[in-house]
């Protein structure tokens, strides 16, 4: 892994994490967080590794021995984990996407892994519900995408107002999603089926 990204060095990053440590009232050379910066900053590789990653780029790869398939394909319960960009606090929650394909099919898990990489940045739940939609329009031209975000933002629950079990529900519907409500409501009736994941 690189030491330097986006013009900072690891070890400025790190020094970062060391000046929050003391703005909080700790001594960061006491022995248990000597290396927590270090850690921190790994962390952040991982919950912030979405910048590197273009989503477009899952969906290129189409099957077109399915491409008679006509009907809705749907991927619910997509679990994700993502961080508010006014707290920086997680957004624990998960997604459900569906589409109706016009000749291009992907593989399943390509839906999930473009939930991924907009998940791992900073975050606007609204934002990034738009953003998965946009991406499967733009990759996949189908004749229409629906997403649903259902989460919990944690700066609501451990700060702030600290109002436990209240989920954030946020849905983009483009082309027959939008416009068609026998769609929609399939989707819908998709996503509120019981899974034997929950
Ligand atoms: N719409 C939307 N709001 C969010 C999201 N994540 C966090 N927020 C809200 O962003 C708002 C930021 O409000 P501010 O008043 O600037 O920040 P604050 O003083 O920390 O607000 P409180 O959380 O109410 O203490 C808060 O109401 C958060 O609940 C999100 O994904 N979408
Ligand atoms: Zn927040």
């Amino acid at each position: 892994m690189s030491d330097t990204r986006n013009d900072v060095s690891r070890a400025q990053a790190e020094e970062a994490v060391r000046t929050l440590l003391q703005w909080s009232g700790e001594d960061p050379k006491r022995e248990g967080l000597i290396d927590t910066p270090k850690r921190v900053v790994k962390a952040y590789e991982d919950w912030f590794s979405g910048y590197a990653l273009d989503p477009e780029q899952y969906l290129a790869r189409t099957f077109e021995e399915v491409e008679g398939y006509d009907e809705l394909i749907v991927l619910r319960d997509i679990q994700f984990e993502s961080h508010c960009e006014h707290h920086m606090a997680p957004i624990i929650g998960r997604a459900h996407v569906g589409y109706l394909p016009a000749g291009k099919v992907v593989g399943i898990s390509k839906l999930a892994r473009v939930v991924e990489a907009y998940a791992r940045r900073f975050q606007v739940q609204e934002k990034m519900t738009a953003q998965i939609a946009g991406c499967i329009q733009r990759a996949l031209h189908p004749l229409g995408v629906g997403v649903v975000v259902e989460a919990a933002h944690e700066c609501m629950t451990t700060r702030g107002v600290h109002k436990r079990g209240v989920s954030m529900v946020t849905s983009t519907m483009l082309g027959t999603f939008r416009e068609d409500a026998r769609t929609r409501g399939e989707f819908l009736q998709f996503i509120s089926v019981g899974s034997a994941h929950r």
